[in-house]
């Protein structure tokens, strides 16, 4: 061998050594704390199911989440790759996570830069000062004041969803009629304006929300990326691809000016987002919480409709029940509808079995020393909130697949910790959008049920599978049922 064959073997061998002895320092970041974990595998850590699309996104997590809660422990670690993430698992110590201390957890795990992905100007995506500025410029139209207002716009939507299932034959796709209906809600709400989507089964904007949605693995591979400052400024990585950019932006500029010649008395939020400011983002914050307005709001909105649906379909004695309870309602009102307490148990059964995000995440923003431990979660430490874990606890909630609505009677609820359902989040940023998913979500059922009798189709599989191509909960194909008429 010559001394140059020697050196290069020398070299690779030290090269594999350091590398191999990277991998097991980073890989022993949760060993060296005395912290449960799952064996992580390079380079994938514990998400390779996720990232493979072998299950849907969170059910890596939800499968420690088990695993901690049987070894009576109060936290876990995760990798996300190879970057470690702290799972609590523990009720009081989530509290203090996303409540007691939100100080130190004000952010959302993602970075962005405003200047090459625009759209990410938004709510769910925006960090700090930025997104509390936002935050409170918003959060007045979201509350009573502005939903009493809406909800003579939502009736007479369900007018039309009643009108154009009788048109559709025997088996009804009822994800597919929903997701349309709740693209127009949605944009009533936000802008005022009817985009009539439930007409147009072809439309340019549902087909861009979709392409936003529905991922692939090198969109999943961008999205780890996000989670690394560095590698996003210098890949100039964007979560909203370029086409998508271009369309929103274009599209929400029509929406201001069709909205500037409008003459409704109605204040929406999108009066709120176009009030002057010499911001140079003003356009992107516009596109970007406009864009995320119509992501966050319609695709939860609609799946938790199907779901409901489906589990009402699947019994179809509760069915009538909820059926009897709302044919009693004399007159249906933004005040009466809270009456209807069989309906609300029934969504708030739906929302816990079948969250749309099965984790939330926060980043540390100031150190944590997470109590009765020596462990400190460091600035910029990643905390993923195991939702499906805590809504699928037998602890709480004895046989977890069973769809039971009397979980949520008065009595059973006020007996829970309030951090044991979390379908919205919690803390200062939970769901912005929540009472109005709740309320637009009750009226629907409202005219859903007094028209129709749902039942079961063949085409559908039970159980319901679910989607791995996509980040929110959603049923794999179509939901399927027969939807018979009452007379
Ligand atoms: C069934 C319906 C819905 C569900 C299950 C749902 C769920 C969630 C969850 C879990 C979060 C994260 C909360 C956290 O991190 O603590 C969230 C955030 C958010 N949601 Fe919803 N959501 C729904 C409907 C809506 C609607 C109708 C809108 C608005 C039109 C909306 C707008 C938002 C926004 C803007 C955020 C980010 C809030 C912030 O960071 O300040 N959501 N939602």
């Amino acid at each position: 061998m010559t001394p140059f064959v020697i050196t290069i073997c020398v070299l690779g061998l030290s090269s594999v050594a350091w590398a191999v002895f990277k991998i097991c320092t980073i890989y022993n970041y949760w060993k060296n704390r005395k912290v449960h974990t799952l064996k992580p595998q390079f380079p994938f850590g514990n998400s390779k199911n996720a990232f493979l699309q072998r299950m849907p996104l969170g059910f890596d997590v939800y499968e420690l989440y088990t695993e901690i809660k049987s070894r009576s422990e109060r936290y876990g670690g995760y990798y996300n790759f190879t970057i470690p993430v702290f799972i609590p698992a523990d009720l009081q110590l989530i509290k203090a996570i996303l409540i007691t201390n939100s100080d130190c957890f004000i952010n959302r795990v993602s970075h962005f830069d405003v200047e090459n992905d625009p759209l990410t100007a938004n709510l769910l995506h925006s960090r700090g000062a930025h997104w509390k500025r936002m935050r409170s410029k918003t959060s007045p139209f979201f509350g009573n004041v502005q939903l009493k207002p809406f909800f003579p716009f939502v009736i007479r939507k369900t007018d039309e969803l009643v009108k154009s299932i009788a048109e559709t034959p025997n088996a009804l796709d009822v994800r597919e009629v929903l997701d349309r209906y709740a693209i127009d809600l949605m944009g009533l709400y936000i802008s005022g304006i009817d985009f009539k989507i439930m007409k147009n089964k072809d439309s340019d904007l549902q087909r861009q929300l979709e392409k936003f949605l529905n991922t692939s693995i090198v969109d999943t591979l961008i999205r780890f990326f996000i989670t690394i400052p560095k590698l996003l400024k210098y890949f100039k990585i964007m979560t909203f691809k370029k086409g998508m950019t271009e369309f929103f932006m274009m599209f929400i500029d029509d929406m201001v000016q069709t909205r500037q010649l409008s003459r409704s008395d109605r204040k929406v939020v999108l009066d709120a987002l176009t009030q002057r400011t010499s911001d140079k983002f003003a356009r992107a914050e516009i596109a970007g919480n406009v864009t995320m307005l119509f992501l966050a709001g319609y695709e939860t909105t609609s799946t938790t409709l199907t779901f409901c649906l489906y589990e009402l379909a699947y019994n179809m004695e509760l069915q009538e029940k909820l059926r009897a309870e709302i044919n009693m309602l004399d007159n249906l009102s933004f005040n009466s509808v809270v009456s209807l307490t069989l309906l609300d148990k029934c969504i708030k059964e739906t929302l816990r079995k079948y969250p749309s995000a099965t984790i939330i995440t926060r980043e540390c923003t100031k150190t944590f020393h997470v109590p009765d431990s020596n462990i400190v979660l460091e600035e910029g430490s990643e905390v993923y909130i195991p939702i499906r874990g805590i809504h699928w606890d037998p602890e709480y909630y004895p046989n977890p697949q069973n769809f039971d609505p009397e979980r949520f009677s008065e009595e059973n609820f006020r007996g829970r910790h309030p951090c044991s359902w979390l379908p919205f989040g919690a803390g200062p940023r939970h769901c912005i959008g929540s009472k109005l998913a709740i309320m637009s979500m009750k009226v629907t059922m409202v005219a859903l049920l007094k028209h129709y009798r749902f039942r079961l189709h063949p085409k559908t599989h039970s159980p319901l599978q679910y989607n791995v191509k996509t980040f929110i909960l959603q049923p794999e194909n179509g939901v399927f049922l027969y939807a018979e008429k009452i007379s």
